[in-house]
């Protein structure tokens, strides 16, 4: 495995757009979180347009791939009209996520697996318009081979069960399963992100783990930004996994 003590901090600003929807205001406005984001030090900007659009909006996105000056990451459920839409964007990257209208957040991974004709043919049409493709996975041996199967080029492993974990046991057994889905995406030759539900306090383990290339964050980031600011919250979570990648 080759491994880099470099990570990058994909920021999560959908819960920007979150307080905005909830009195259909102006503001927040989630573009201007992602340009602070970026002067802070955010790597990428990632975005999940929801089949209910109960946070981003497409303006939101449209605006976002005019201004960015790093790369968006635009998270997608695996229909026609998502698809249809990305083929037009055209974004840098394109996570496809399972998405179910009642569910609170995305509580597990795509299954890959059961499913292999068509997210290949979602990962070759994406593919075909310059997006780079990762699939939000479980961190399973079967859904990162099957990954691999279907010929997406990156993962991203769901680190929610790691972040809901009720014990220091749950937890570490949460974390080696990730480890060794890093581990395992990583002999595929696939690129290795994580994410979900991770915050100040329990990121650097992630963040430790030898190959994870990107982690992406949103929830806490939102939450802590409302009592530091936007840019102070993205430097300082970026200043962490930073200092723990150093420790790979
Ligand atoms: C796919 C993922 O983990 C995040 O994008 C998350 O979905 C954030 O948005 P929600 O909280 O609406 O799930
Ligand atoms: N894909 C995970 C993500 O973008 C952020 O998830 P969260 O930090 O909002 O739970």
């Amino acid at each position: 495995m080759t491994t880099t003590n470099r990570i990058l901090l994909g920021v999560n600003i959908d819960h920007v757009a979150t307080l905005r929807q909830a009195r259909g205001t102006r503001y927040p406005d989630p573009v201007k979180a992602a340009l602070d984001a970026e002067q802070a030090g955010a790597d990428g900007i990632t975005v999940h347009l929801r089949e209910d659009r109960r946070h981003i909006q497409e303006r939101d996105v449209l605006l976002l791939k005019d201004v960015l000056q790093t790369r968006m990451n635009f998270e997608m459920g695996v229909t026609e009209a998502m698809l249809a839409f990305a083929e037009r964007l055209r974004p840098a990257h394109v996570c496809l996520v399972p998405e179910t209208r009642q569910e609170l957040t995305t509580e597990g991974g795509l299954d890959v697996a059961r499913q292999q004709a068509r997210i290949q043919a979602a990962v070759q049409r994406l593919s075909a318009v310059g997006s780079e493709v990762s699939l939000f996975i479980d961190a399973d041996p079967r859904q990162i081979d099957s990954a691999h199967a279907v010929g997406a080029p990156a993962i991203e492993l769901h680190t929610g069960r790691y972040a809901d974990a009720h014990t220091p046991a749950e937890a570490a057994a949460e974390w080696q399963r990730i480890a060794d889905g890093v581990a395992q995406g990583a002999q595929w030759g696939l690129v290795v992100n994580a994410g979900h539900g991770l915050n100040y306090h329990n990121v650097e383990a992630i963040a430790a783990i030898p190959g994870v290339n990107e982690l992406n964050i949103g929830h806490a980031l939102v939450a802590h930004a409302l009592f530091v600011g936007f840019p102070a919250a993205v430097a300082q979570m970026k200043a962490l996994i930073t200092a723990a990648a150093q420790r790979r």
